[in-house]
């Protein structure tokens, strides 16, 4: 039995009186810390009505912990018959799992590491200034805390997460610091000349256009060489550490997504030709440690919108899938990402890859952080099945996005593939 299972089998009771305590100690914690969002505020109304009405909490014990299926990605530059191997054993896992884990993945665990400090870094702000509309100068809504559509205990959640469109990554305040001001005039990321600069600008302008050029012209060239997983990105300025993440992950989401096409004879430039990086975007999470475990979710059960998500997760746990009518936890592996299939590879592959439901079960001691790309086509894009007959109508990411947006209203449920079934 797993660790989490002994935490949640406490099973901490629905008492009113321990509400109201923890209510004002909440109060008392977010004026001290100000880091926490205000969870209890927002969560006790359906806290109290289900202690009173004695609502059952849904079941977070007893659970299996298990390995996924590990896909080893230094097999891709062995030889064909081992990249042959590979490639269809990650189809494999895509079919029976859903989710599989890699490793050799070319994304250096010193990036993993910073990237992480990133988000302490973000998440340890004021929970005032997380919250204001332009935080970090990306678009309202981008930092989310628990589930505003809660409407019982089957759907609270205890974590919070900035989620960032990849066409806003450059907007990000971090980013912007890395840079001289004078190249933010040029980039078109400030509209402001600075004066002292005024002379100097026409001459810098030439520069910079054929330092672009010249980089735009290496990087064409260095991406057209890239076989397997060794990549190096030539850019034409420093990236922060969020956005390496992202090119990486992209570039990663790519691959992965046309092996796994490879199985099911989808053309080789499919996703090419849908996906371009800023269509996809990066959601950070962080998992504070939770008080009532066995009542409430780190992140509720869903399953993800697009076609793959990566998964880069500390080593405290807490992912489950469900597999086979059961839960059970996937055991962190240190060298690894974990991979999952989401719903438009479930449609284009006609059913054949499984968008799995998965849920973060939360934590009483331990904070948790993980980091999650979603590799998505751009919003004008149909998905249609890849075989006859197909099990599902075709659609577009924003027929997708505006239905899931309405179900989620009515019913506090995405509702998900299921709507586009025939
Ligand atoms: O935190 C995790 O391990 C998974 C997060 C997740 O499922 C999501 O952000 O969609
Ligand atoms: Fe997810």
């Amino acid at each position: 039995m797993s660790l989490h299972c002994q935490k949640s089998a406490k099973g901490d009771k629905v008492n009113t009186h321990k509400f109201k305590a923890d209510i004002h100690q909440d109060r008392e914690d977010s004026e001290a810390m100000a880091i926490e969002p205000p969870f209890f505020e927002k969560y006790k109304a359906i806290l109290q009505s289900s202690a009173n009405e004695k609502e059952k909490p849904p079941t977070v014990e007893g659970f299996e912990e298990l390995e996924l299926p590990l896909i080893d990605l230094s097999h891709l530059n062995l030889g064909p018959l081992e990249r042959q191997e590979c490639i269809e054993k990650m189809g494999q896992a895509a079919i029976e799992w859903g989710f599989f884990q890699i490793v050799n993945h070319a994304v250096p665990d010193e990036l993993l590491n910073r990237l992480k400090q990133e988000q302490i870094k973000v998440f340890q702000q004021p929970f005032d200034k997380k919250s204001e509309n332009n935080f970090l100068n990306l678009s309202v809504q981008s930092y989310r805390w628990g589930n505003p559509l809660a409407t019982s205990l089957r759907n609270l959640s205890w974590s919070e997460a900035l989620h960032i469109s990849l066409k806003d990554i450059s907007k990000m305040d971090e980013y912007n610091k890395l840079r001289p001001y004078w190249w933010r005039y040029f980039d078109g990321t400030s509209d402001q000349m600075p004066s002292a600069m005024a002379p100097c600008c026409c001459l810098l302008h030439l520069i910079s256009v054929t330092v672009a050029c010249l980089t735009q012209c290496a990087f064409e060239f260095a991406s057209d060489r890239q076989h397997g997983l060794n990549f190096t990105l030539i850019r034409q300025h420093d990236p922060s550490t969020i956005e390496e993440y992202a090119e990486k992950a992209n570039f990663l989401a790519q691959r992965l997504a046309e092996y796994l096409a490879q199985n099911l004879g989808i053309k080789a430039n499919y996703f090419q030709e849908n996906c371009s990086p800023s269509s996809s975007s990066l959601r950070m999470n962080r998992y504070p440690p939770c008080p009532y475990p066995s009542m409430m979710f780190g992140i509720i059960p869903h399953t993800d919108t697009d076609f793959l998500t990566i998964v880069s997760q500390d080593q405290v746990g807490g992912l489950q899938l469900k597999r086979n009518g059961r839960w059970v936890s996937v055991k962190p592996n240190p060298k690894a990402l974990v991979v999952n299939i989401g719903d438009f590879y479930q449609a284009l592959s006609n059913g054949v890859y499984k968008s799995i439901t998965h849920r973060v079960i939360a934590n009483q001691e331990t904070e948790r952080y993980s980091a999650a790309y979603f590799y998505c086509p751009t919003y004008e894009t149909v998905i249609e099945s890849c075989s006859k007959p197909s099990l599902y109508k075709k659609f577009s990411f924003k027929e997708y996005r505006e239905q899931i947006q309405k179900d989620v209203k009515a019913t506090g449920d995405k509702v998900g593939l299921s709507r586009f079934l025939l």
